[in-house]
């Protein structure tokens, strides 16, 4: 359902040829995803993805383009963007901005074992890492600025019950990210949305980090939070499943040793990961964009989830000896 700009072959003959791939001899829909118009397309050069952005515009877009180019130059596996003749890796299609990256192969692991986790786990290190040297900046776009402007828009469709809930985790957040313990955290440019949808596996083979168009700079260790909260749990409750986080983290771990202080900030940031997901799925439920076709995410997985994480322990960060 998700091609909201259509395009055909006889659109791409002459556009392509800006770019250093040949002729385009097949062009596909890609029915998944609800933020894109994506299509698999066939050239002499090979197979690759196109995107025409719906939401994002040429401005915002460069960020996301450059760091994905920037991450697969340094070795991350990524989509590839493929820049054109003058060097734009962003360029308007059907007066849209449009992309062609290069196609990851495999599908999404759903079901994901300690060794996937093992997995995403060192490839998260490794693109932490080979970020560091990126030179633009974007702030999360989803982070606290955006909770706090959201949170108001959500109250009144909710219980008291989650209101409290809401409120007090805000509160809380306010409070870790005004300590030392907060501000001494490594940052860079982080994913912020490594859900088990966005990352290709072709067996227990990852074969690249896909969507990154929720990346911004923010403390490295929430990406980890965010992952941990999506991978490594028992779907139907959300409880942590402890050898596929701590397979997670030790692999994470020996690329990017954590350090003392995130050690100390681990259960804040599982905290504020699932604040985040709880609260951008809320506001997508009371508030939905256009009626489309589109059925929200459930936001009652990451209440339960963020309970779950003020409530009971969480497995340790792995330390240096
Ligand atoms: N580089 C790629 N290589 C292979 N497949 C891709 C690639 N990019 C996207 N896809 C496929 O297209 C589908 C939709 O992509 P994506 O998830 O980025 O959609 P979206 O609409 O941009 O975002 P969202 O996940 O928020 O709905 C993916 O599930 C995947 O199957
Ligand atoms: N990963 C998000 C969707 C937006 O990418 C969620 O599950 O709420």
């Amino acid at each position: 359902m998700a091609v909201f700009t259509p395009v055909s072959l006889q659109d791409l003959s002459s556009w392509i040829d800006q770019f250093p791939l040949g002729k385009v001899s097949a062009v596909k829909g890609i029915s998944s995803g609800i933020e894109n118009s994506n299509f698999f397309i066939t050239t002499e050069a090979g197979e690759y993805v196109l995107t025409i952005f719906e939401n994002l515009n040429f401005e915002q877009l460069p960020f996301y383009l450059k760091l994905m180019r920037h991450l697969a130059d340094h070795g991350v596996l990524v989509p590839a963007p493929v820049a054109n003749r003058d060097g734009e890796l962003v360029v308007p299609l059907h007066g849209k901005p449009a992309a062609i990256v290069s196609k990851l192969e495999g599908s999404s692991q759903m079901q994901p074992q300690a060794v996937h986790c093992a997995a995403v786990g060192q490839m998260l290190a490794k693109m932490h890492l080979a970020g560091n040297s990126f030179p633009l900046f974007q702030k999360n776009l989803r982070a606290s600025d955006w909770w706090h402007l959201t949170v108001p828009k959500v109250l009144p469709f909710i219980s008291d019950d989650l209101q409290h809930l809401l409120r007090a985790e805000i509160h809380f957040q306010d409070a870790f990210e005004a300590s030392a313990v907060y501000k001494a955290l490594p940052r860079g440019p982080v994913h912020a949305d490594l859900f088990r949808n966005n990352v290709m596996f072709s067996g227990e083979q990852l074969t690249g980090f896909f969507d990154f168009y929720f990346a911004g700079c923010d403390t490295w260790l929430f990406d980890v939070a965010v992952t941990v909260n999506d991978w490594c749990i028992d779907v139907a409750t959300g409880v942590l499943d402890s050898s596929r986080v701590v397979a997670m983290l030790n692999a994470y771990h020996a690329v990017r040793p954590f350090s003392r202080e995130e050690s100390s900030a681990w259960q804040p940031l599982l905290r504020a990961a699932a604040l985040r997901f709880w609260l951008s799925r809320l506001y997508d439920y009371y508030q939905p964009r256009d009626a489309e076709m589109l059925t929200p995410h459930d936001p009652a997985h990451f209440e339960r989830i963020l309970r779950l994480r003020e409530s009971q322990s969480v497995p340790p960060l792995p330390v240096t000896q």
